[in-house]
């Protein structure tokens, strides 16, 4: 049997050659989720005027210097810009024009005095406080400017993204297609959620995690059931995730040296290019990785802890690299300090379940649970974090550093 691969290298191996899927055209109201596959320039200056940031009046600086409530400025009221519905000018000097928030400066005015700092008596404006130049305006091209790189390819489309390729003129934006990933539950002891389970069944769970954590990654799910324990039912199910021109297909469970472990050899079958089997990891040391055709194939153990660390660290990487993002596999482990002693560790790299004890200015505290076995999915989801120990980690003491993998709850 082939020696157990270290974590980061089946991560490389697995990224490795990938290439980003095509790029399509999305509407800017439906862009957010998605991934940027070109850099987005502004095709726009943002304010492309000068605007007011308040709400006052707009005046020439130098004729409300030394204004104050003592000896307030007289100054003619000539017009009025607002938002929308901007006044040119110009201001000449001994004038003001009644400005709104993000109304057009007008011209000759070079500053503005908010409203509470004013009186008005018909045509005129008593200025009781002087401003400096520029006060209270935002100049042309304060955010960015025509031409400027606004974001970068291989960006994930937040709201706030969104917002500003609209600003910057993108009724459309050109992102990675949806990668579709192919998710496949074996096993004949699975029923799906709400089908009558037989005493020696229990439902299948991990496709669900699995399914959500590639969406939530910007890819496509597509649920291909579950697959019984026989050549016939894995092979039509391979069949179809080729029908559904998947650029990915997770398969969970059937991974290991039983009898009824069959996934790899239907892989086979079916003409898998194998890459790796078998990982230095716990939970997920069955899994495996290679190509069918231009199809990528993780086959995920089983165990659902086992699945969904393995989703973590494998499927997510995997999705965003097909996605073009160039963080794709950045390590997103930080450290902390131990809670508790811990015994010296494997040849496996562990990824243990645990709480986090934060405080401000201080490093989180890890207190890895209890148990620790791969079937639990109650202590999953009562974990903050996954305390990564290094394979063959000596033997380690409360207050000891350490890393952790945040458990995003995005995922
Ligand atoms: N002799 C050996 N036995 C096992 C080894 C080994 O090296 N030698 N490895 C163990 C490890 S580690 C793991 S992990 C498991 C994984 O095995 P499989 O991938 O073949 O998983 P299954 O046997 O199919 O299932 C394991 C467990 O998980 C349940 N399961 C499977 N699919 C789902 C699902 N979609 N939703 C919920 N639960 C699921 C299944 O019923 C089993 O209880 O192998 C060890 N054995
Ligand atoms: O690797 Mo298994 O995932 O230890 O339970």
């Amino acid at each position: 049997m082939s020696p157990l691969l270290p974590v980061a290298e089946a991560l490389a191996r697995i990224l490795a050659d990938v290439r980003p899927v095509e790029a399509e055209s999305v509407a800017i109201t439906a862009a957010a989720g998605r991934t940027l596959a070109e850099d987005v320039r502004a095709l726009r200056t943002q304010p492309p005027f000068s605007t007011s940031a308040m709400d006052g009046y707009a005046v020439r600086a130098a004729d409300v210097a030394g204004a104050s409530p003592e000896a307030p400025v007289r100054l003619r009221l000539t017009a009025t810009s607002a938002a929308g519905h901007g006044a040119r000018g110009p201001v000449g000097s001994g004038e003001a024009i009644r400005i709104f928030t993000g109304a057009p400066l007008p011209e000759g005015a070079d500053t503005v005095v908010i409203q509470e700092d004013t009186e008005t008596e018909g045509d005129t404006v008593l200025a009781r406080a002087g401003n400096p130049a520029g006060r209270h305006i935002r100049g042309s091209g304060l955010d960015f400017r025509e031409g400027d790189r606004l974001l970068a390819a291989g960006e994930r489309l937040d709201g706030w993204r969104v917002a500003l390729a609209a600003a910057g003129g993108h009724p459309a934006l050109s992102v990675r297609r949806r990668p579709r990933v192919a998710v496949l539950a074996t096993g004949d002891e699975l029923v799906r959620p709400g089908e009558p389970a037989a005493w020696d069944q229990i439902v299948a769970s991990n496709g669900l995690a699995l399914a959500a954590m590639a969406e939530s990654a910007g890819a496509e799910a597509i649920d291909l059931g579950i697959a019984g324990d026989t050549f016939a039912d894995l092979e039509g199910a391979i069949a179809r995730a080729r029908d559904a021109e998947a650029d990915l297909l997770v398969t969970l469970g059937g991974a290991s040296v039983g009898d009824h472990d069959l996934v790899q050899s239907a892989l086979t079958r079916q003409g898998l290019d194998l890459g790796f089997w078998r990982v230095a990891l716990r939970p997920g040391k069955p899994l495996m990785h290679g190509r069918l055709g231009s199809m990528a194939v993780l086959g995920l153990p089983g165990n659902p802890v086992s699945s969904v660390v393995c989703g973590l660290l494998f499927v997510h990487p995997l999705i965003r690299a097909l996605l073009g993002d160039p963080e794709a596999g950045a390590d997103r482990s930080e450290p902390a300090l131990l809670g508790r002693d811990l015994p010296a560790n494997d040849g496996r790299q562990d990824y243990m379940r645990a709480a986090l004890d934060t405080a401000p200015d201080r490093l989180p505290v890890v207190h890895p649970a209890e148990r620790q076995d791969s079937s639990m999915l109650s202590v999953l989801a009562r974990s903050e974090a996954l305390l990564i120990r290094a394979p063959h980690a000596p033997a380690a003491r409360a207050g000891d550093p350490c890393r952790i993998l945040r458990l995003d709850r995005g995922l």
